[in-house]
């Protein structure tokens, strides 16, 4: 796939969004005329940059209101036309975007369409010029890319051809098998956005929706099938307008482009494309371990509340000062060292995750995944005797190693041979259920994009939680088998539970980690009689629930008296309880599933207003 973008995707100077793109992957670039009219660069010295940095200019764009001008319009739209093609001459660009007309003045008559498409095609043969016709979808009377392609055919002069853009056909739900229809060498430039599903009007929806593959819901998978079944073989250009990459970093946008198109390459939403070259993602297993840095005094405060959650400590490390706790699937890791990326994680975070494992079939295979995808390798000196695990930055700088699953066993055997208490072998065992990872509003979608990108992972619909102090946008990525689940977690607003998080916590992270049982009341009940500090749930919930549910007062009273949240699904069934927070940053959940798929989004405003009466009044 050779790949693009046009520079109106991301932020900066046209010179720093080039550079960034160059140094993300790419091989080409549109050039977005505004980016090049506010440039103080003439377009000589802009073509010049991008032969330095690598880049073909894949499009100059857009040329607006080509076709069907009333008369008197006509000439002076043909002038303009040919002043731009003097400025893409010096800038080096071979191929104009003319997007569909959409003044109300604009002719509807064909045959004028025609003869205007024409005519501007004749204009850039002979300049050695190409036009790419583009139907946006609010155009005035060609919103259609069959109508485009229709008109493009029609007129058959070499240099003119369509531009498929998946915003534009998508959003009007135009089948992609109607692209089955044009002629390969008549398709001059694709160009990719995926939204969210929105219901509002096109243009907005357009201008400041449009996200990276695999971020929203537009049918992407399909769509790109049937462009490479009519053997197009030219570039896949993203053209993404979005306030939020626009306020964000040029690299770190660029970067996500270029995984995203590589994400499409290899299919969004299927499993494995027989794409050469293009290693396929791993399946995550299941989360092997969680590791806390911690001082040694925020180490016992940890263990006073992972002991009465039935956690014990059974191993120390091989070497360091860290160990190892456990129950059933569950472990945890508390590491004290006092160097290396733990320790600073510590220093800079306070008590708090600084690594994951993930279980994987093949770890090798899960690396090259990463690096195909620019996802960054962590590489720490180890000692010769120590057990190699391979490691990726993740949220917030923190670690996700690959754990190979077939040899778990043994790893935690070398790793940790130095027994403490007996693991415990009675009482309502915990394996890990979901882990919450909370964020920069801005950097949400990016986060969303390497998990499901580097794993096979599917994310669930994006739901709007009502914190009392503002919105949190949360979703989550799964595996399918629901052994991997992250729920990620940003808001805009500045004092919303995730947004005092981020603040306090100096940047992104794990916020809570729920463990699945098979006795809520049990599990409770032990965490309760141990000490745990829980999370008070109001009266008022309780007597919805009975209300809402229909459910009997005496399973209502043994919720209430234990602080479980209860939800339903049809008959699928979830109850929660939560602890307080530890450190002030992270807290622990016992979730019970029955049957049930979700993470309980109708209670999580009733545990955001709980956690908010906790809230510190100097931040008021
Ligand atoms: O929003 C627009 O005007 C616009 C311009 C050029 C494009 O290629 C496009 O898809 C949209
Ligand atoms: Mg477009």
């Amino acid at each position: 796939m050779k790949t693009s973008i046009a520079t109106v995707s991301i932020s900066g100077t046209l010179e720093a969004k080039l550079q960034a793109i160059a140094a993300a992957g790419f091989q080409g670039a549109e050039v977005f005329e505004n980016d090049l009219l506010s440039s103080p660069l003439t377009a000589r010295e802009i073509g010049a940059l991008m032969r330095e940095l690598g880049l073909a200019c894949t499009l100059f764009q857009p040329f607006r209101d080509l076709e069907g001008m009333p008369d008197d319009l006509r000439q002076r739209t043909f002038d303009r036309l040919e002043r731009k093609f003097d400025l893409m001459g010096e800038l080096g660009a071979r191929d104009v975007l003319v997007c569909s007309n959409c003044q109300p003045h604009a002719l509807a008559d064909r045959g004028r369409l025609l003869a205007d498409l024409a005519e501007a095609a004749e204009r850039a043969g002979r300049r050695d010029l190409r036009v790419g016709y583009e139907a946006l979808a609010w155009g005035r009377h060609v919103f259609d890319h069959r109508e485009a392609w229709g008109l493009v055919r029609d007129v058959d002069h070499p240099a003119l051809g369509l531009i498929l853009d998946s915003f534009h056909s998508l959003a009007r739900a135009v089948p992609s098998s109607s692209i089955g229809d044009i002629r390969p060498e008549k398709l001059f430039m694709v160009q990719v956005a995926d939204a969210p599903r929105l219901d509002m009007d096109y243009l907005s929806w357009s201008r400041h929706f449009r996200c990276m593959p695999g971020q929203g819901d537009l049918p992407l998978d399909d769509w790109a099938d049937a462009i490479r079944r009519i053997g197009y073989d030219g570039f896949w250009s993203l053209e993404i307008f979005n306030d939020r990459f626009r306020a964000g970093s040029a690299s770190g946008v660029a970067t996500d482009g270029y995984r995203s198109l590589r994400l499409l390459e290899g299919g969004i939403n299927r499993p494995a494309q027989p794409v050469p070259a293009l290693p396929t993602r791993s399946e995550p297993l299941g989360v092997e371990f969680i590791e806390f840095a911690a001082s040694h005094a925020e180490a016992e405060d940890l263990a006073a509340m992972l002991r009465p959650l039935g956690f014990v400590p059974t191993a120390r490390h091989r070497s360091k000062d860290v160990t190892r706790w456990q129950q059933g699937q569950a472990n945890i890791v508390i590491n004290c060292e006092q160097e290396g990326l733990a320790h600073s994680f510590d220093m800079v975070h306070g008590a708090s995750v600084c690594a994951i494992g993930i279980a994987v079939a093949d770890p090798q295979a899960a690396l090259a995944r990463a690096d195909a995808m620019r996802i960054e390798r962590f590489e720490q000196a180890i000692a010769p005797d120590e057990w190699a695990v391979p490691s990726v930055r993740g949220v917030g700088g923190s670690l996700l190693y690959l754990v190979e699953a077939a040899t778990t066993q043994a790893m935690w055997a070398h790793e940790f041979p130095h027994p403490l208490e007996p693991a415990p072998a009675a009482g309502p065992a915990l394996s890990l259920d979901h882990i919450a990872q909370t964020m920069q509003y801005e950097e949400f979608l990016s986060w969303l994009l390497f998990y499901i990108s580097l794993f096979a992972m599917r994310k669930t619909p994006q739901v709007e939680i009502a914190d009392p102090m503002g919105l949190v946008q949360s979703q989550a990525v799964e595996s399918a088998n629901g052994a991997v689940r992250f729920t990620l977690n940003g808001s805009l607003a500045h004092q919303s539970l995730s947004a005092r998080f981020v603040q306090n916590y100096f940047g992104a992270g794990v916020q809570h980690i729920a463990f699945a049982c098979d006795d809520i009341f049990a599990a409770a009940d032990r965490a309760i009689a141990g000490g745990v500090e829980r999370l008070a749930i109001p009266a008022n919930y309780y007597e919805d629930l009975e209300a809402r549910w229909g459910l009997a007062p005496d399973l209502v009273q043994r919720m209430a008296a234990r602080d479980i949240l209860y939800d339903r699904d049809g008959d699928a069934e979830y109850f929660q309880f939560y602890t307080r927070a530890f450190a002030r940053r992270v807290f622990f959940e016992l979730v019970e599933r029955r049957d049930y798929g979700g993470y309980g989004a109708a209670n999580a405003p009733i545990r955001l207003a709980a956690q908010a009466r906790h809230k510190p009044q100097f931040i008021d």
